[in-house]
């Protein structure tokens, strides 16, 4: 069945990056709906509920995920037939994947606009936003050339060299923690976010602080390419943003770690970027420094204070 097979594939990381969980998701809620035998209105409610907790237990950290399947669920909040509430949550499902891939669209061409002839960039992880910046750049024939990062312990890197290289951009490959070494090289710094906290602050690929950090110093630009679907309501009420921490395995392999009993590997898969270290954030609906987050989720998300508490 899709719903057990997408949440597996999201678990397990098949499916990957921000965006493409939520749209994965969304899309596996609507084959759910398309396929729940039921007659019962209340049934099917409950039953698709499940199948939304189902899909947002996979991945704590991607505020993507929740965003997307409650943009999803709402649609289920009035009706009387179960043959609506299907149709109401496939026209949604749909709605939500059109406009997932509008926004990667537009958020490329605005932050395109912050890259110049001349740049040196660098990137980490393996974010879609972040990419279509700097390939939608590329396709206006500004020449540049980008570092990417290996990205330890799941190397993402590897993926967003090829799409680099594919693309025909100059890149240099390089360990996580070479970036202080070569950060006075770089003129900008693109990432993605797998969640943005009301007061700015960006959640995203472990390593993504220290790199923030480091060009703050160096006084290098740092843009971060975002949905506003990636924004945090909840943060609004003071709560934190979860950080999924990940099986010790992918660091270092479970036969050495039990000749080490003493040592405990640790694995956090994100990290948190204080807003002072951030100088944009490219949403498709503009870019904004990171002190407007909050105007983000007001007018853009939908949420009503009642549904966060
Ligand atoms: O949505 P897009 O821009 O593709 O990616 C956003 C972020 O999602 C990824 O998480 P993971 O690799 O799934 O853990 C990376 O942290 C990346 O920066």
């Amino acid at each position: 069945m899709l719903l057990s097979g997408t949440a597996a594939s999201i678990k397990n990381m098949e499916i990957r990056g921000a965006g493409r969980i939520a749209r994965a998701a969304v899309e596996a809620l609507a084959d759910y709906a398309e396929n729940l035998d039921v007659s019962d209105p209340e049934t099917f409610k409950q039953e698709m509920q499940k199948a939304a907790d189902i899909l947002t237990a996979t991945r704590p950290t991607a505020v993507s995920l929740p965003n997307a399947v409650r943009s999803v669920m709402r649609a289920l909040d009035s009706f009387d037939s179960v043959g609506a509430a299907r149709d109401a949550v496939l026209a949604r499902a749909a709605e939500f994947v059109d406009h997932s891939e509008h926004a990667v669209e537009r958020i490329a061409a605005i932050g395109a606009r912050h890259i110049s002839d001349g740049d040196v960039l660098l990137t980490h992880c393996n974010s879609e936003a972040a990419l279509g910046c700097i390939l939608e750049a590329h396709r206006q024939g500004k020449e540049f050339e980008v570092y990417a990062t290996e990205v330890r312990p799941r190397g993402q890197g590897l993926i967003t060299i090829r799409t680099l290289n594919d693309a025909g951009i100059r890149t240099n490959y390089i360990v996580d923690s070479a970036v202080r070494y070569f950060i006075n090289d770089v003129d900008l710094v693109v990432v993605g976010a797998d969640a943005i906290a009301v007061n700015g602050a960006v959640v995203n690929k472990i390593g993504t602080a220290q790199i923030a950090h480091a060009a703050h110093e160096a006084r290098t630009n740092v843009i971060v390419a975002a949905e506003t679907y990636k924004f945090a309501p909840r943060t609004i009420l003071g709560e934190l943003i979860e950080i999924e921490e990940r099986d010790p395995d992918e660091v270092l392999p479970r036969e050495a770690a039990e000749e080490l009993p003493f040592v405990r590997v640790r694995n956090p898969a994100f990290d948190v970027t204080p807003a002072e270290y951030i100088d944009l954030i490219v949403t498709e609906q503009g870019a904004i420094p990171p002190g407007l987050a909050f105007t983000v989720i007001r007018d853009y998300l939908g949420w009503r204070i009642e549904e966060l508490r």
